[in-house]
C-alpha cells in the first residue's frame, strides 16, 4: 500500500535551511550515513550473539558505490534493516521540538557538526547533497515485509512495498546539481579513507586491480598478471582498541606510520585507557619534530566508536600536549556542540586531567627506568616539559622531579641536584642562590669564561621557550634567582658582599669615568669604574637583568604598562676595570687625543665581543685598529 505523509516539523521546508547552514561541510553525509550503516550491522551481530537472530549472517559488510550516469550515491548494509513503521518512526519524526527553536538557535552556526548530532539529525544531513533520498530496507524481523522510503527534500514523503530481497538497507542519494563533485572515484575515495580507516566493520568501496607476480617467462624473468578484489576502506588495525599487553613496540611504530606516513619514528608513547567516569581510549606518540611544518601537519586525531570526527582537538587535548600526535577515541566527547559548550563540559575537563596525569606518569616512569636514555630524548621533550609546567599548575608538580636543566657541558641536572651542585658558591649575602645562565653561549662566551673562572656554573637556556621557563622556575623555587650571565661583571653577577682592593684612588677612579663618557659619548651608557680582577676585560658591557627582562616582555606584547618599558631606550652599564693595566696605561697617556683613542678602543672591543659594534662605529673600529697597528 502506497501512503504519503508529512515529515514531523512544523515548517514547510527544513532542508533548504539546513543545505544553507551545512553547506561548508558538507561531506560529512557519508560519516553520518555509513555510520548508520556500521551500527546496524554491528546491531544484527549483537542480536545473534544474543540468540535473538537466527538467520544467516552472511559477510557483514557495508558497501559504499556510486553512478556517475544516474548520478546517484548508494550505501548498503546487511544490518537489521527497518520496517515501514521503523521507518516512519526513526526517520520521519526528527528529534527536536520545533523547526523555529532549530532556525533560531543556529542562525548563525558556521559548523555542521553543531546541529547534526544536536538535533539527531545525521539521516537528514543526505539533503545536503542530494534532491532526492530513496531508503529501501529490509527488517531482520521474520516476516518483514520489504520497505522503500523516499522524499524529495520537502517536508512530503512516500512510503510504500521496497525491492530488498535480503536483510539490509540502501540508502540512495539521488546527488544535486551542485554536490556533482561527489560523483567521484577519487573524491569518495579521499573521504572514506579519512573517516573510516578504523570503522569496526568492513567498509567496501567497488573493486581494485592489483598487479601480482605469476609465475615467471621462458627467460626467468617475473611475470605478472590482474588481479581484480574488493577495494576495503579499513585495512588498518585499531591498535588503540586492543590492549597494550597484546602489542609490541613495532605495533605501535607501524601503527604511527599509518597515521602519518613518511614521518620519523616517535620517540614513546602513551596508551590511554580508561572506562570510567567517561569512556576514552587511544595512543598518544611523543614526536620528533624537526621543523614547525611538522606540528601543523600531524595532529592528533578525534575519533568516535572508531569513527574519525576532527582534528581540532582544542578543548579536549591540554594546550601544552598539542603537539603530540596520535589518536583519542571517545564516545562521551560532546562532539556536536559548539565550542563553548564544549569548554564546559565536566567530561572534557575531566579527559584533560586525565591526559595530562598519564603523560606525566609516563615522563616520570622513563625518567625512573632509564635515565640515560631519558637524557638522550630530554631535548626533544623538553620542550612539552616546560610549556607544560608553565601552563599547568598540575602538571608542574609532577614534572618537577624529572625536569632537567642543562648547563654549558651539556651536563644534565634534576632542579634538586642543580641546587645542591651550586648552592656553595653562588649563594648571594642574602641567602638567594642564583642561577646563571646563557641564552646564547656564542655571543656570550666572553661572559661564560668570567663566570666559569670564578667557578660559577651556566646553565644553557636557548630556546624559545626558555624565556618564559626561567621566570617560571624562578617564582616557583624558593631562594633562587636567575640572572643572565651578561647581566653584570662576573664579579658583582653574585653580590657576595666581598670587596676587591683598588688600585686607583678616588680622584683617579673618576678621571678615569671622565676620560670614558668624553670617548663613549653616548648617554645611554652609563660609566662607571669598578675594581676588579685584574684578569677580567678591562670594560664590560652589561644590561640589567631586570630592565632586559622588561623589554623582552614588552616586546613580546605584554600589554599595560609594559609598553613603558618598551619605548625606553636601551640603556647600558659600561663597567671599567680599574684594576687592569690597560686602565692605568691609559691614565697615565698624556696626550689626550690618544688617550681618548685608547679609551674608544677598550670600548669597542667590549661591544665587539657582544656583538654589539655595528655599521659606522664598527668601521670607525676597524679603521683606528689598523692606524693602531
Ligand atoms: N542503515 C540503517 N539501518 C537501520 N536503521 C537505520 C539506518 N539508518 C538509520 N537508521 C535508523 O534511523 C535512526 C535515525 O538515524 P539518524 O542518523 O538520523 O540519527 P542517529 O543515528 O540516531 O543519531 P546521530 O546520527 O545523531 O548519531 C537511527 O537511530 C536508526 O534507528
Amino acid at each position: 500500500m502506497q501512503e504519503k505523509g508529512t515529515i514531523s516539523i512544523h515548517t514547510e521546508n527544513i532542508f533548504p535551511i539546513i543545505k544553507k547552514f551545512l553547506y561548508s561541510d558538507n561531506e560529512i553525509f557519508l560519516r553520518e550515513l555509513v555510520s548508520n550503516a556500521a551500527d546496524a550491522t554491528q546491531k544484527v551481530k549483537r542480536l545473534a550473539s544474543l540468540g535473538q537472530y537466527n538467520g544467516e549472517l552472511g559477510d557483514l559488510r557495508v558497501d559504499v558505490s556510486f553512478d556517475e550516469k544516474a548520478k546517484t550515491i548508494t550505501i548498503s548494509d546487511k544490518g537489521i534493516g527497518m520496517t515501514a513503521e521503523e521507518i516512519k518512526k526513526y526517520i520521519n519524526q526528527i528529534a527536536f521540538s520545533g523547526a523555529t527553536e532549530f532556525v533560531e538557535k543556529f542562525k548563525d552556526a558556521k559548523d555542521a557538526n553543531e546541529i547534526i548530532g544536536k538535533f539527531g539529525l545525521g539521516f537528514y544531513s543526505a539533503f545536503m547533497v542530494a534532491s532526492k533520498v530513496e531508503i529501501q530496507s529490509l527488517s531482520y524481523q521474520e516476516g518483514a515485509e520489504p520497505a522503500r522510503w523516499i522524499c524529495d527534500g520537502s517536508t512530503e514523503f512516500e512510503i510504500g512495498p521496497g525491492n530488498r530481497t535480503e536483510r539490509g538497507t540502501d540508502i540512495i542519494l539521488y546527488i544535486n546539481e551542485e554536490s556533482e563533485e561527489f560523483l567521484s572515484q577519487h573524491k569518495l575515495q579521499q573521504i572514506l579513507d579519512k573517516y573510516f580507516k578504523f570503522l569496526p566493520t568492513k567498509l567496501v568501496f567497488g573493486k581494485k586491480t592489483d598487479s601480482v607476480e605469476d609465475g615467471v617467462d621462458k627467460d626467468g624473468k617475473p611475470q605478472y598478471k590482474s588481479v581484480e578484489s574488493d577495494n576495503i576502506i579499513n585495512y588498518a588495525k585499531p591498535i588503540w582498541t586492543l590492549s597494550p599487553s597484546e602489542l609490541n613496540e613495532e605495533d605501535y611504530k607501524i601503527f604511527y606510520s599509518e597515521l602519518y606516513p613518511f614521518s620519523e619514528d616517535p620517540l614513546f608513547w602513551i596508551h590511554l585507557n580508561v572506562d570510567y567516569p567517561f569512556n576514552l581510549t587511544g595512543v598518544l606518540y611523543f614526536p620528533k619534530v624537526k621543523t614547525d611544518m611538522d606540528f601543523q601537519r600531524n595532529k592528533i586525531k578525534l575519533y568516535s566508536r572508531q569513527v574519525f570526527i576532527t582534528d581540532e582537538v582544542k578543548d579536549i587535548v591540554p594546550e601544552f600536549l598539542m603537539l603530540l600526535h596520535g589518536v583519542i577515541d571517545s564516545p562521551d566527547i560532546p562532539l556536536n556542540v559548539s565550542r563553548s559548550f564544549l569548554q564546559a563540559d565536566s567530561n572534557v575537563k575531566k579527559i584533560n586531567n586525565y591526559i595530562t596525569k598519564k603523560v606525566a606518569e609516563k615522563l616520570a616512569e622513563l625518567f625512573k627506568k632509564d635515565r640515560e636514555e631519558y637524557e638522550k630524548k630530554w631535548s626533544d621533550i623538553g620542550l612539552f616539559v616546560k610549556y607544560g609546567m608553565i601552563s599547568d599548575e598540575k602538571f608542574y608538580e609532577k614534572a618537577k622531579d624529572f625536569t632537567l636543566l642543562t648547563n654549558t657541558d651539556k651536563k644534565n641536572f634534576t632542579l634538586e641536584e642543580y641546587k645542591e651542585k651550586v648552592k656553595a658558591n653562588q649563594t648571594d649575602k642574602n641567602g638567594n642562590i642564583v642561577y646563571l645562565y646563557t641564552n646564547d653561549p656564542e655571543k656570550q662566551d666572553a661572559f661564560i669564561q668570567s663566570a666559569q673562572k670564578k667557578g660559577y656554573d651556566v646553565l644553557l637556556m636557548d630556546t624559545p621557550i626558555d624565556g618564559h621557563f626561567v621566570s617560571n622556575i624562578e617564582h616557583k623555587l624558593e631562594k633562587v634567582s636567575l640572572k643572565r650571565v651578561d647581566a653584570d661583571v662576573a664579579d658583582k653577577l653574585i653580590d657576595k658582599d666581598e670587596k676587591l682592593e683598588h688600585v686607583l684612588s678616588e680622584e683617579q677612579s673618576k678621571k678615569v669615568q671622565e676620560i670614558f663618557e668624553k670617548a663613549i659619548n653616548k648617554p645611554a651608557y652609563k660609566v662607571s669604574v669598578e675594581a676588579m680582577n685584574p684578569e677580567d676585560l678591562p670594560v664590560t658591557v652589561t644590561m640589567d637583568e631586570f630592565m632586559r627582562r622588561m623589554k623582552e616582555m614588552a616586546a613580546m606584547g605584554g600589554g599595560g604598562g609594559m609598553n613603558f618599558y618598551g619605548n625606553m631606550p636601551d640603556n647600558y652599564s659600561v663597567s671599567i676595570n680599574g684594576n687592569h693595566k690597560l686602565v692605568s696605561r691609559i691614565l697615565d697617556t698624556p696626550d689626550k687625543t690618544a688617550q681618548t683613542e685608547l679609551a674608544k678602543q677598550a670600548f669597542d672591543l667590549a661591544l665587539l665581543s657582544q656583538g654589539l659594534l655595528t655599521g659606522s662605529d664598527l668601521t670607525a673600529f676597524v679603521n683606528r685598529s689598523v692606524s693602531l697597528i
